[in-house]
């Protein structure tokens, strides 16, 4: 589910309990659960890319503890050698990969 305001503090340390994504207003902060669907995250992202082909900076930033689920939140699964083709690239895959199909479907 997505929230926004703080990640509550029992979340915070624990391995893939959610991602936080800052927003354009910056009070807008989207916190996620660690069930929350790649493809609901990256809805939320994907109006950023429409003001990217309008010619704004945009930057989307993962921030938090170790394991909490940056790399996951941004490419999907991933090993220590990088990232691996995920068995559902429907579901599993990150906002990189999605903003990269998106962008190139758009030109
Ligand atoms: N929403 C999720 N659903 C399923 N697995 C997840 C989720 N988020 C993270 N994980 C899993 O939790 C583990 C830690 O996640 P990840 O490596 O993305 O954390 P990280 O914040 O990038 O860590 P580090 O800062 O150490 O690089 C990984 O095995 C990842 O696949």
């Amino acid at each position: 589910m997505k929230t926004s305001g703080q990640l509550p503090h029992e979340k915070q340390a624990r391995p893939g309990s959610g991602a936080v994504l800052a927003f354009p207003d910056e009070t807008d902060l989207g916190v996620y659960g660690p069930a929350e669907s790649q493809s609901v995250v990256f809805g939320d992202v994907r109006p950023l890319l429409t003001s990217l082909l309008d010619g704004y900076n945009v930057c989307v930033m993962a921030y938090g503890q170790t394991g909490s689920g940056k790399s996951y939140t941004m490419l999907g699964p991933h090993s220590d050698d990088g990232p691996v083709l995920p068995l559902d690239p429907q579901s599993d895959l990150g906002i990189i990969p999605r903003a990269a199909e998106e962008l190139f479907r758009a030109q």
